[in-house]
């Protein structure tokens, strides 16, 4: 079976990559993503500013055995914008596309971000990380649909006619999907939609510790990892319905062929994994692609388009 697949008319050798925050954070681990066999790769979501991030510790794997995930607190630790920006006009294009995150701490940081990359004009794919805090005491951008609405008007303006795209928190409303389909699709630059980020503030408890298990915000974090593929699945089919325009990169409980194949059924055209890279590293890659080869041999399918969105309803 053929993996190859193409993004933004960029192509790929397969459709996997990491998602933004998971070993891609520094010079080394984005250089060992370059070298391994991940069709793609995306940067750590950066601020204007360098950032330390949260104290540690800030992120934990959960019950080793089943059901398995994790939950972080990291705090947007990254080198800042510059720092990326550089490893964008060192990356080898030749070998995969890269995608850049930003997750500006204001507006203003956003646009100043969106700025600095438009003049670099960079191959580069922009994905904006709409988890990004909003004004304290109000939901983050993704929950507050005039903010959203505020900040694509204002993203896709100073980007112009260059496409680019959104990271979404899960969305658990039908109504909410709606809402944030009817903004996304009245952006034709927002290219593609990648569903989902992790469910936040989720709380992890040791019984023997009778503590929390992470450091910052009282043990409160976003959960990856099993736990969370359902919700991915559903957002990105929800989101696969709503907005024929876009492509979507499916995020959130992939860990082997079985839920990557699962994704593209929904409707994805590319796959990340967080969690579960986090815990293997880069070599997840070579064994998540022959697992999906071989889940492909099995059902006859010779190339992704064959099964990509064709999820049955009964
Ligand atoms: C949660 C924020 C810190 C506002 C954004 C960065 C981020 C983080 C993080 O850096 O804590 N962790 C996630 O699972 N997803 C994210 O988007």
């Amino acid at each position: 079976p053929n993996l190859a697949t193409t993004f933004l008319d960029l192509p790929l050798n397969n459709p996997l990559m990491n998602a933004s925050g998971v070993w891609c954070s520094v010079g080394s681990q984005l250089e060992a993503l370059q070298e391994s066999e991940a069709g793609a790769m995306v940067t750590k979501s950066c601020t204007l500013q360098p950032r330390d991030g949260n104290p540690e510790p800030r992120y934990r794997v959960l019950n080793g055995d089943k059901p398995w995930g994790s939950i972080n607190s990291m705090g947007l630790p990254n080198e800042g914008f510059a720092y990326y920006l550089r490893y964008t006009e060192r990356h080898d294009y030749e070998s995969k596309p890269l995608f850049i995150s930003i997750s500006g701490l204001t507006l203003d940081d956003n646009l100043a971000m969106i700025d600095g990359l438009k003049d670099a004009v960079t191959p580069a794919i922009l994905e904006i990380n709409l988890s990004c805090p909003n004004v304290p005491g109000k939901a983050q951008l993704g929950y507050d649909f005039d903010a959203m609405d505020t900040l694509l008007a204002e993203v896709t303006s100073g980007y112009g006619q260059r496409s680019l795209g959104v990271k979404l928190p899960p969305y658990f409303d039908i109504a909410h999907f709606d809402e944030a389909a009817a903004i996304l699709n009245r952006y034709p630059t927002v290219a593609f939609v990648t569903c989902i980020n992790s469910i936040g503030n989720a709380l992890a408890i040791d019984i023997d510790s009778e503590s929390v298990i992470i450091k910052p915000k009282d043990g409160f974090g976003g959960l990856g990892g099993d736990y969370v593929l359902p919700t991915a699945l559903a957002n990105v089919n929800a989101f696969y319905r709503r907005c024929p325009e876009k492509a979507i990169i499916g995020c959130g409980g992939v860990k082997s062929g079985q839920e990557a194949f699962m994704h593209i059924l929904a409707g994805a055209t590319l796959v990340q994994m967080g969690t579960a890279l986090y815990e293997e590293g880069p070599g997840i890659f070579a064994r998540v692609k022959a697992e999906l080869s071989e889940i492909m041999e099995k059902k006859g399918y010779s190339s992704l388009s064959q099964f990509h969105g064709k999820l049955k309803t009964l």
